[in-house]
């Protein structure tokens, strides 16, 4: 076999499994090529060409090529045959339907798509319908009407927002062909088995960074082009009977809601204005007031403080859901909801995080919490109390090193299936007091960030979107959606082969 890829590979086979080819093509033979090496007195010979995924270090995926020479053309051809039959018999996409955000992130999302995605679809024989957006929700209302069974997928370009469009607009219109009322928060709501896959063109890129381990474009693409399957909870927030809105990554009230509020206005930024608002939102320090009631998830074998975190194949994601569904079925919904008893919180917050995934993102490679599962039917709810600005800013740096950001007084975190939460001011407001004073009280607040005060209330950061109302009901839906994702994969071997082999080069 002659290998035409890295010299420093060719000292050993390479071991690709056929998951992992993405094409086979006969190779056609220019005169300089066949006068390579000993086969030039060979009469005409014959070749043909896997292209495969080469896995690299931290997660990256590259294409790479092997040439196959024979001297038969009909065994040649018999080879060739036989792989492709092969990749016919997987679940490999071959039609997909592509939105393209060219307004989000550093505002290149055509561009990435067009030098770094379409090139690899093409090469896999993947016929695309390609959507520019020109407006937000443009994807989301367009899969209202399109015929979504003739695609295998639905892929987006752009950030945790432009994924969180395609689901809506996926699950939208799954529960409206199913006659199902997404107002009611019991609505027993349908499964969504179109796969979505997220080219990285955003700002955080956390969903994309947390399923597969990177945020790469072309890492992306490759895992679409295998025809990778990786099951994701869904939250659904409500406000009293009303659906606001699905969250796969963060809910965030407070500190990551304050963020998104004063990030929105500078979109011209880029992905900084996050820091700007960030640093802004920190020195301004502002606690909430409010109740949380939730319901622990009995359901799941893991915890938040578990050492080991979801990776691919997670037996803690099967087991949980095993265990989930086995309650379903001995007792239904009804019991599950009324009877487990809910634990009530009342207190003064920085923050209150309702995360369905670790949240690792560039800026935070291990997450907000490290241990949640992408797949086991749970929240992780993270509660950070009111403290010093000195100690919030130790809470916060842990989230970029190997220290365990719950180790702190002030911080508490608890594995939920459901949650509600009324802020203190909606809270007085029922009890009809005269809040005129609370509320010029509160907008002196506003304009004068300098005092910490406990002004009227914040938003809730859903997905990178802001919520209309502070007082939210959330459900956990187990492995509600499906992506073109396995989740993070264990340091492989070969990667250790390959740090080990490029070692040697160096020796
Ligand atoms: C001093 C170092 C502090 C480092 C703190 C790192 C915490 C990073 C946690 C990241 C949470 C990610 C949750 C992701 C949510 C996304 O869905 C959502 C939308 O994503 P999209 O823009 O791609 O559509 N992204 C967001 O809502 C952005 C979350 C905010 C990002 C982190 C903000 C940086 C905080 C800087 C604090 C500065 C304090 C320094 C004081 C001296
Ligand atoms: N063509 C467009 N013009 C304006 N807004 C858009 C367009 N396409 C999508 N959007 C909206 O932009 C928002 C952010 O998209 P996203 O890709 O998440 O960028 P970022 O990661 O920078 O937030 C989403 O809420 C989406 O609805
Ligand atoms: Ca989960």
């Amino acid at each position: 076999m002659r290998m035409r890829q890295n010299p420093q590979f060719d000292r050993k086979n390479c071991f690709v499994p056929t998951s992992e080819i993405i094409a086979v093509e006969e190779t056609e033979l220019n005169k300089k090529q066949r006068n390579i090496g000993k086969w030039q007195k060979m009469a005409k010979p014959h070749a043909f060409t896997v292209y495969y995924v080469k896995k690299a270090r931290n997660h990256r995926w590259r294409c790479s090529d092997v040439t196959f020479w024979c001297v038969d053309e009909h065994l040649c051809n018999q080879w060739i045959q036989a792989l492709k039959e092969l990749l016919e018999m997987q679940s490999k996409p071959k039609q997909l339907l592509v939105y393209i955000n060219p307004y989000g992130g550093k505002r290149q999302g055509k561009s990435i798509y067009e030098q770094k995605v379409a090139p690899l679809f093409s090469l896999a024989s993947i016929s695309t319908d390609v959507v520019i957006t020109e407006h937000a929700n443009h994807a989301k209302d367009n899969l209202f009407e399109v015929n979504i069974n003739k695609y295998d997928g639905v892929v987006c370009v752009g950030g945790d927002g432009m994924f969180s469009e395609v689901m809506h607009g996926l699950i939208g219109r799954m529960q409206k062909d199913s006659g199902i009322d997404q107002n009611n928060p019991k609505a027993p709501l349908v499964q969504c088995n179109i796969r979505i896959g997220i080219i990285p063109a955003g700002s955080t890129d956390c969903i994309c960074y947390s399923t597969v381990g990177i945020s790469d474009p072309v890492t992306s693409a490759l895992h679409i082009i295998v025809g990778d399957c990786q099951p994701l909870d869904v939250s659904s927030v409500h406000h009293n009977n009303t659906f606001l809105k699905y969250s796969v990554s963060l809910l965030g009230y407070g500190f990551y809601g304050d963020i998104l509020k004063d990030s929105e206005k500078k979109r011209w930024m880029g992905p900084m204005r996050y820091d700007y608002s960030g640093l802004k939102t920190f020195l301004s320090h502002h606690y909430y007031e409010g109740t949380i009631s939730f319901q622990p998830a009995k359901h799941t074998v893991g915890s938040p403080q578990d050492k080991d975190s979801c990776r691919t194949g997670c037996y803690i994601c099967k087991k949980s859901e095993q265990q989930l569904s086995q309650q379903y079925k001995e007792c239904g919904l009804k019991h599950e909801e009324d009877e487990e008893e809910w634990k009530v919180i009342k207190g003064k917050f920085l923050a209150i995080n309702a995360v369905n995934m670790s949240c690792a993102c560039p800026r935070s490679p291990k997450g907000l919490s490290p241990a949640a599962h992408l797949a086991d039917g749970s929240a992780d709810l993270i509660l950070v109390r009111k403290c010093s600005r000195f100690d919030f800013l130790r809470y916060l740096v842990r989230h970029t090193n190997q220290d365990d950001q719950f180790d702190f007084s002030f911080v508490d975190v608890y594995r939920v299936k459901s949650f509600q939460f009324t802020s203190k001011l909606s809270e007085d407001n029922e009890s009809n007091v005269t809040d005129i004073g609370k509320k010029r009280f509160g907008q002196f607040c506003r304009d004068h960030p300098a005092c910490c005060c406990n002004i009227a209330s914040s938003t809730w950061n859903c997905d990178g979107e802001t919520l209309d109302s502070s007082a939210i009901q959330v459900r956990v839906h187990c492995q509600f959606v499906k992506l073109f994702a396995r989740g993070i994969e264990e340091n492989s071997k070969d990667e250790a082969a390959y740090s080990q082999s490029s070692i040697e080069q160096l020796l």
